[in-house]
């Protein structure tokens, strides 16, 4: 089954009901769409054919990037690979990635391509945060915008999933293979470019069902991470979600891109008293240094692949849920 989400069209600015139905997708699920976001489609595809050459080596090339800048095979899943280009210096970033052995002209063109992306993606983001600040009031956006989230930073992941074609064929009766298991981002809000292969799903709020976020032409997808939602005192859902593969199908590897939008290491998130008290019960997040908490999420192997049992709700929650 799958999700119908909303879709803001985010070149305009969002009207009060639209802003509602943000909040509300924001609570419920997590996860909505954006439209009309000036991420071109060639871009895109550049992007795509660029990554699909370096995914494409062999893996001792790869791992020539480091271990910061590539995740091979095995470590989140046997089926997921992932290179990682860190803002504000995107350029710089991917140009470190590749200089292990790319050719100066490759090395240069997908290291002013991801400086584009990561500009966009940027402003993208600012624009975003602040329709969601404005769904608590619009207020909420000219009081804690800049002083809140003016320091935020973003990095991505390129992610490959591939099915090895002996596991393809293995005789048994799992049809779904878990591409990367189920976690919850540690961003503020994280964007994702999927193909259209699909696979993305999100688990519903009584914790039981799984939904699919299906592709959508033109859109991307948007979710709140984890300290969005400590932020929010837990209002705004910091959703379990994972990536399954489906075996025996043959349209090859899925690709995605997907954009983590940070506070820095140094802020402290807490929870404005308004935001607390816009909301149902009492504080519920204690306050937290970010860079603490990333540290307790990397101390653990789970967390690192921000698995589900090492997350923000483990590590600054006050009370249980009800
Ligand atoms: O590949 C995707 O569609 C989502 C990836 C994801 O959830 C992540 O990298 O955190
Ligand atoms: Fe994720």
């Amino acid at each position: 089954m799958s999700v119908e989400l909303p879709v803001f069209d985010i070149s305009k600015p969002l009207n009060e009901s639209s802003l509602t139905s943000l909040q509300d997708a924001c609570k419920e699920w997590g996860f909505f769409y954006v439209t009309n976001h000036g991420i071109s489609g060639d871009m895109y595809q550049k992007l795509r054919r660029f990554s699909s050459g370096v995914f494409g080596l062999g893996d001792e090339e790869k791992m020539k990037m480091g271990a910061s800048n590539y995740t091979p095979r095995f470590i989140a899943s046997p089926f997921f690979e992932s290179l990682r280009v860190s803002g504000p210096d995107y350029y710089a970033s991917a140009k470190s990635s590749l200089d292990a052995f790319a050719d100066q002209a490759t090395d240069e063109e997908f290291s002013e391509l991801m400086k584009e992306y990561g500009k966009r993606m940027t402003e993208l983001c600012e624009k975003i945060m602040k329709d969601i600040l404005s769904s608590f009031g619009d207020n909420l956006h000219h009081k804690y915008y800049e002083s809140e989230f003016g320091n935020c930073h973003g990095y991505f992941r390129i992610n490959n999933y591939t099915i090895p074609l002996e596991q393809d064929h293995q005789e048994d009766d799992v049809d779904l293979l878990e591409g990367l298991g189920m976690h919850t981002d540690m961003s503020c809000i994280t964007i994702v470019d999927q193909d259209d292969i699909g696979g993305l799903q999100v688990r519903t709020r009584d914790g039981i069902g799984l939904m699919d976020i299906n592709p959508k032409d033109q859109a991307l997808v948007v979710n709140v991470g984890d300290l969005l939602h400590a932020w929010t005192n837990g209002q705004l859902r910091s959703s379990q979600h994972r990536v399954v593969l489906k075996r025996h199908s043959s349209v090859g590897n899925r690709f995605s891109l997907a954009f983590f939008w940070c506070f820095d290491d140094q802020k402290v998130v807490f929870a404005p008293d308004e935001v607390v008290e816009g909301g149902k019960g009492g504080r519920v997040f204690r306050s937290f240094k970010c860079g603490d908490y990333l540290r307790f999420r990397e101390s653990n192997e789970k967390g690192k692949f921000e698995k589900v049992g090492h997350t923000v709700e483990d590590f600054a929650r006050t009370e249980d849920r009800n």
